[in-house]
């Protein structure tokens, strides 16, 4: 059996720090890609050369220099393989997701997946690494394996894009040309909202509802500093809500949280006992986090940042159980007077692989307050991606 597939094909092209990515959307509907490796069940190995047109339905998109997890499914049937696409997967939280995603964390241990890694040629050394790494794993659900490469484009446009703020214009181009309109899509480069908003200004063909910001690192957050206020397990603390933008305007509130304390369910505001808290250092602890690991790591959060999004991701797969909500960066439908069109972090639940805005919970003064500013600052940062894209 052949097992070991090494082509070229060009497909994508994209500049270093993310910038931009320029699909050949004038020229052929190909990709540069390199397929490193399927395992069969004797896991041999033999190289092969495959033409393009045995990938018409893969798709990849780059999200800045961002990490984007994107899968296709359909009418999946029991076992077919997802086809799972991580830009940027050569950097820091690349490395963490990959394995998360190959050891079946996110879609299953009994669903195979295949992982398309993609990353600036620069970085295919690197790449080539990780991609050693994940076959030496042998995991089990990793059935396929492609590296895939960006092309430089000039530094010029480079700096324009880098001073004028992010474009992913053509990314979302990408996505439109080839994606399935099925395509799920996970932005976390920062700004993670606006950048997977501007990304679906530039699919139409793909429905809005599938592109999503990842805020669920900031939930996790939010979760796990009540769990070590209580003392109780993070798993027992639930319904935290983040709203807004993933920067330090979000809002992390939990007014509606749940804690389990004792074998009863109890809101979290009357487990802590402490509103001051809840209301000021809780609140800046959490908006402030990525910055404090900065600061501690000299690098930002990557493993944490992975873990949230295959939490994300997997929910998204999954579904949300009853009574349980998470937070995710979707499009804003006027939903608790916030902007409507911007991509806004919601409490939602997750069904049938389609997520819902949480309706009707309460909002005192001192959260609309915090809605307000951070619905402002998505507003300006969406403002003046659009105006950056029409240049
Ligand atoms: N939403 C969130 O909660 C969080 C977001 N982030 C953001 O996630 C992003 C990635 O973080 P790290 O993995 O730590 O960064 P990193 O710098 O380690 O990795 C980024 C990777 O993207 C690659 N890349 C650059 N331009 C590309 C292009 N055009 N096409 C494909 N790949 C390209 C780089 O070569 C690099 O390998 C950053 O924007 C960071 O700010 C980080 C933590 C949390
Ligand atoms: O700014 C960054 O790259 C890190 C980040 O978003 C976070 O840790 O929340």
């Amino acid at each position: 059996m052949k097992i070991f597939f090494r082509y070229l094909v060009r497909y994508v092209e994209g500049v270093h720090n993310g910038r931009i990515f320029k699909p050949f959307l004038k020229k052929k509907d190909h990709m540069e890609k390199q397929k490193l490796f399927t395992f069969t069940s004797n896991q041999s190995l033999s190289l092969t050369r495959l033409s393009d047109s045995m990938h018409k339905n893969l798709f990849v998109i780059c999200i800045d220099f961002a990490l984007n997890a994107i899968t296709t499914h359909g009418k999946t049937k029991k076992a077919e393989p997802v086809k799972v696409c991580i830009t940027g997967a050569a950097g820091q939280i690349g490395y963490s997701l990959v394995y998360m995603v190959g050891s079946g964390a996110v879609f299953g241990t009994n669903t195979p997946v295949v992982l398309h890694l993609l990353d600036i040629a620069p970085m295919m050394g690197v790449l080539n690494g990780v991609c050693m790494e994940i076959s030496d794993c042998a995991l089990p659900c990793v059935r396929e394996l492609y590296l895939l490469m960006t092309q430089q484009l000039p530094s010029k446009i480079l700096m324009q894009l880098f001073l004028l703020g992010q474009c992913p214009a053509k990314k979302g181009q990408a996505l439109d040309q080839h994606a399935k309109k099925s395509v799920k899509v996970l932005v976390v480069g920062n700004p993670a909202n606006t950048n997977a908003l501007i990304c679906s200004k530039y699919a139409p063909s793909i429905p809005k509802e599938n592109f999503s910001a990842m805020t669920r690192l900031d939930h996790n957050r939010a979760q796990a500093q009540i769990s070590q206020r209580l003392g109780i397990p993070v798993a027992d603390v639930k319904n935290i809500i983040i709203w807004g933008n993933h920067s330090s305007t979000q809002f992390p509130d939990v007014s509606h949280a749940i804690a389990t304390v004792e074998g009863k369910d109890v809101p979290v505001y009357d487990a802590v006992k402490d509103s001051d808290w809840l209301k000021g250092d809780f609140i800046t602890t959490v908006q402030k986090r990525g910055a404090a690991v900065i600061q501690a790591r000299k690098l930002s959060s990557a493993m944490s940042a992975a873990k949230a999004a295959s939490d994300h991701m997997h929910d998204w797969w999954h579904s949300t159980p009853e009574g349980k909500f998470v937070s995710m960066g979707v499009f804003s439908d006027g939903s608790y007077n916030t902007p409507e069109g911007v991509m806004f972090s919601f409490p939602v639940t997750l069904k049938n692989k389609q997520w819902t805005i949480v309706q009707g919970l309460p909002i005192d003064q001192f959260a609309q307050g915090k809605l307000d500013i951070t619905g402002k600052e998505l507003c300006e940062e969406r403002d003046e991606a659009l105006a950056v894209c029409k240049e």
